[in-house]
This record gives C-alpha cells, structure tokens and sequence, in this order.
C-alpha cells in the first residue's frame, strides 16, 4: 500500500487511532483541566463508543484497509533498544523538571510493555515510587502529526499534558517499519514553536491548510509552511481562527466532507473576513497574499466550487450546542461518506438538506457488510454513539489519523 494523503476525503485505506484505555480513567476531577479533559469519562463506555466507530470503519474501508491501533505499532517499535534508548533519552531531557534522571537507569531496563505503560500511565508496578501525569488525551492521535502527501509533519504540542504523546509519536516515525517510505521527509518544528495536527487539512496536493490557533504559533505556522512547500505543496492557507478552548484547532470549526463540501461553524468562519493568507514560493522565497474569506480562499486556490454546510443548522444556539459537542469535526471515509457524533442531530438534519442519506452506525454496517464498500456515487452522513468520547473535546477527525488514502 501506498502511504501517502493527498486529501481529507480520498477513500480511507490506512488509519491510525487508539482506543482508549486506563489512561482515561486517572483523570480525575482535580486534573482534568490540566489534562485538557472537561469531565471525566467512564473508560468502558469510551472504550464501546470507540470500537464502534471502528466497526464503521472496517465496513468502509477497501478490503486491504488497515486500522492500526497506534498502542500495537508503539510496542513493536519499543522491542528495539535504538527506540528504547531514544524515547527515554528524550524523556530524560523534556522532563527534566520531574527529576526523572533519578530512574533514567530504570527505564531503560524496562520491558517494552512496561515503559509504554510507564509513559502512557504515568507509573508501572516495575519502578516504585516515581509518577507522573497519565497521556489521556492519546485517543485524539490526528494531533501528533499529519501525513501531507508522502511527508510526515511532526507535532510539537503548545500543551505541556501532550508532550509525552508526541514523543511517543517521534519515536514511531524514526524507528517503526510502517513509516520507513516517510524517512526521508520528516517536517520537524523547533522547540520553541508550536503545531499540532488539528490544525491541519490536507486540502488537496497542492492546498494545505493551517488554522492559527490556540495551539499553532505563528513560528510553528513558518517552520511548517516551509516545510511543506519543499516537499510538493504550493500553497499554504493561513486561516486565523479565535483563541481559545472551544475552538483550539481548525479541524473543530472546519471539516470536509466531500471534494466540494465543508461543514463550518458560521460564527469563526464564514461570518468572518479577512482571516486568511495564502502562503507561496516564488523565485525560492516565501510571499504572502491576503484573501477574503476561506470560501474565496478555497474556490480559487482548488478552482472548484464550494458548498459550506452550517454546523448545527441556521439557529445560533444550536450552531454553539453542537460546534462544543464536535459536529463540525467529522471524518471522511471517502468523499462525501463522514462519520460524525450522532447528538449533532442538527448538523445531520442540514447534511439531509444537501442531499446526504443518514444512516445509524448499525444500519450502515448491515448494510454493507457483506461487501467490499464502494463509495462511488454515494452521500452518506453516519451517526455514532459518543456520549463518553465528546467530552475529552474531541471528535472523530481528531480520533483518526489518516496515512493513507486513495488518490
Ligand atoms: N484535533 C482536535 N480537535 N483534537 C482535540 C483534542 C482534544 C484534547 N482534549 C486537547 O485539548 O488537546
């Protein structure tokens, strides 16, 4: 299989998520703000909702499609020592302020199980006495990095509580197999600049977009431009978008759904002007131009039409109810097949309105089970269960990360 994404919407072939485990359960009420959950979640029902979202997975994906659940990949990865060595060095120099010199010794004896327990958990039964924080926020793996045609950017996380994951996530790429064809086109950011995963869409091969949010700085925004301008990419969208926890990536006010449909949360975006520059070489340096709007923006630099769907529909408050419970953050399968949370039920009753079938997760699945999934002329908006999942603030574009899709 070809790892390369050219596209949010080309059918899904390749995927990365984690189904959540007990890390979730040692959020408790006094650190969930630090650990960027706002509640705490019940593991086994996240853990449902989870394997229920990738049970719609499995029925659209081709048949070589791949999940890989990104716990199995860390583990293959830690049984060579080079990997071992390196996580924990890096371990040693981020979180220097823990002292965690002292067991530097230790770690490094550790089984793969027990350092990946160690590291995702915060402590292993192996090394008494020393804790840290767990890494909850594992489940939303689309942050760690974006695979960009047939490069991998790396996230450096603006929060402190997801810095451990994408070390993790460094580790994978350098030393796992699986991203050996991505080695010689690893974008990595500085430390002192932020950049995560959320924050980009891979709008075509030639159109990426960047939001410039709470969590991408401006010398994130830069370092990663340029980056992706030397490997095949020739026009980065600079999209401003509000400050703040609601809103902390692009994708959680902007998604696709289809080549020529987005669903957008109208307040942060299409009520919005003047918030988008587009980013180009010419003659080997970098020049700016300001657009518009984001519509512009994107009908011009695509050269295709754009429909924009109203996150929540026309009235204000649903448009706030469900942008907060991540109805404009879906996930396509293929163009115009999205999965997204079936509370946003008026999101889904606007997706009717363009011309998408909805369908619930099981009757997709009964439907289609018993063959290979052929998205061709097909619009289709599917509901899954996540009650438990929606408040880590995260839905399923953020669960995802894609590295590999059909051109
Ligand atoms: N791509 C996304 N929108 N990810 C959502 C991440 C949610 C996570 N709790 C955080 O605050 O970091």
């Amino acid at each position: 299989m070809n790892l390369s994404v050219n596209s949010e919407t080309g059918h899904l072939q390749g995927v990365i998520v984690h189904t959540p485990g007990r890390e979730v359960s040692l959020v408790n009420p006094e650190l969930k703000d630090q650990l960027l959950f706002d509640d705490i979640i019940f593991e086994n029902d996240a853990r449902r909702e989870h394997l229920g979202m990738l049970n719609v997975f499995n029925t659209a994906m081709p048949g070589d499609g791949q999940i890989h659940e990104i716990r199995d990949l860390f583990l293959e990865c830690l049984q060579s020592e080079e990997a071992r060595g390196f996580l924990v060095e890096q371990l040693v120099k981020q979180l220097g302020d823990k002292n965690i010199h002292i067991i530097e010794k230790e770690l490094l004896a550790l089984e793969p199980h027990q350092l990946l327990q160690f590291v995702i958990e915060g402590s292993t039964a192996a090394i008494d006495g020393f804790t840290m924080l767990p890494t909850p926020n594992l489940l939303f793996t689309r942050d760690l990095a974006a695979v960009v045609g047939n490069s991998i950017l790396l996230s450096r996380p603006a929060k402190k509580a997801r810095l451990r994951e994408a070390l993790l996530m460094e580790t994978l790429v350098k030393f796992h197999p699986l991203f050996s064809p991505f080695r010689d086109n690893i974008i990595h950011i500085g430390r002192q600049e932020s950049i995560e995963g959320g924050d980009v869409l891979v709008a075509s091969d030639k159109v990426v977009l960047i939001g410039m949010s709470e969590r991408t700085s401006f010398s994130g925004l830069m370092k990663a431009t340029e980056g992706l301008l030397a490997n095949g990419v020739e026009h980065v969208l600079a999209v401003d978008i509000p400050k703040q926890r609601s809103s902390m990536h692009l994708d959680t006010i902007f998604t696709f759904a289809d080549e020529e449909e987005c669903i957008a949360f109208p307040p942060a975006i299409t009520e919005r002007q003047d918030n988008v520059v587009a980013l180009s070489t010419r003659g080997g340096a970098i020049v700016t131009e300001s657009v518009p709007s984001l519509h512009e923006a994107l009908e011009h630099y695509l050269d295709r039409h754009m429909t924009f769907i109203k996150c929540g529909g026309a009235e204000r408050t649903n448009q706030f109810r469900e942008q907060w419970t991540d109805g404009a953050n879906v996930f396509a399968l293929a163009p115009g097949i999205i999965v997204g949370y079936e509370r946003n039920t008026n999101t889904f009753r606007e997706l009717k309105n363009h011309g998408y079938r909805l369908m619930n997760q099981s009757e997709f699945i009964e439907e289609f089970k018993n063959e290979p999934f052929d998205p061709a002329d097909k619009k289709i908006a599917i509901k899954f269960l996540g009650h438990e999942l929606c408040r880590g603030r995260g839905g399923a574009r953020c669960m995802t990360m894609p590295i590999a899709r059909a051109k």
